[in-house]
């Protein structure tokens, strides 16, 4: 059988479950939150940076991407509309999968309508503008974590988790035996099992 595709198998995991079999890494920082409920998005990430308050890289970012990737743009925290209907509309036209921003969008029921998933630290009216380029396609850090074009990024309700290209295979492959795990244990839990067995938790408090 052919190996499967690793976005497939990341968008069948949970952003929790990779961020611990990755060795509790890559998460982004918490307040990146999704406009939407119940979405995941998975696939590889083109990056752009920007300077606060002007979303060229953004523009040339979607000129940069194509189907299946995921943008992943730097703001710095900063909370402006550095995206809107606008950059979706032309985004979902090169397939593009959706955006992760350490920064603002706005335009958000416009964005919710097309089905078009973002994460964002905030939603801001305020307009950028359109004058400089930090970088497109460059290594970022974005929400704290570095993150280089072609890494794979998972997000979904509870955030977002990216994973360097050259580990995704030894994640997936932690992750879903993680994840089968949890599922048995799940099992036992609902017979009455404790956490503490479940988990193999007997020694845990011995530094108490
Ligand atoms: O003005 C911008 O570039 C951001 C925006 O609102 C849109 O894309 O609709
Ligand atoms: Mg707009």
């Amino acid at each position: 059988m052919a190996a499967r595709d690793p976005i497939a198998r990341l968008a069948d995991l949970d952003v929790a479950t990779v961020h611990e079999a990755a060795g509790r890494t890559g998460d982004l920082d918490p307040g990146i939150r999704p406009i939407q409920t119940g979405g995941t998005l998975a696939g590889r990430a083109v990056t752009a940076a920007c300077h606060p308050g002007d979303n060229l890289a953004v523009h040339r970012a979607v000129l940069a991407a194509g189907p299946g990737d995921v943008l992943v743009v730097a703001a710095g925290g900063h909370l402006a509309g550095y995206w809107g209907e606008i950059l979706a509309v032309a985004a979902r036209y090169r397939g593009v999968a959706g955006l992760v921003i350490d920064g603002g969008c706005r335009d958000t029921a416009a964005l919710r309508g097309m089905g078009f998933p973002v994460w964002s630290a905030g939603v801001s009216v305020h307009g950028t503008v359109k004058q400089t380029a930090q970088s497109v396609n460059e290594p970022v850090v974005a929400g704290g974590v570095l993150v280089s074009p072609g890494d794979y990024v998972l997000a979904d309700d509870d955030g977002v988790v990216v994973v360097p290209a050259s580990r995704i295979d030894a994640v997936l492959d932690a992750a879903e035996a993680r994840r089968d795990k949890e599922e048995a244990g799940f099992a036992r839990l609902r017979e009455g099992a404790t956490t503490f067995e479940v988990l193999g938790m007997e020694g845990a408090g011995a530094g108490d």
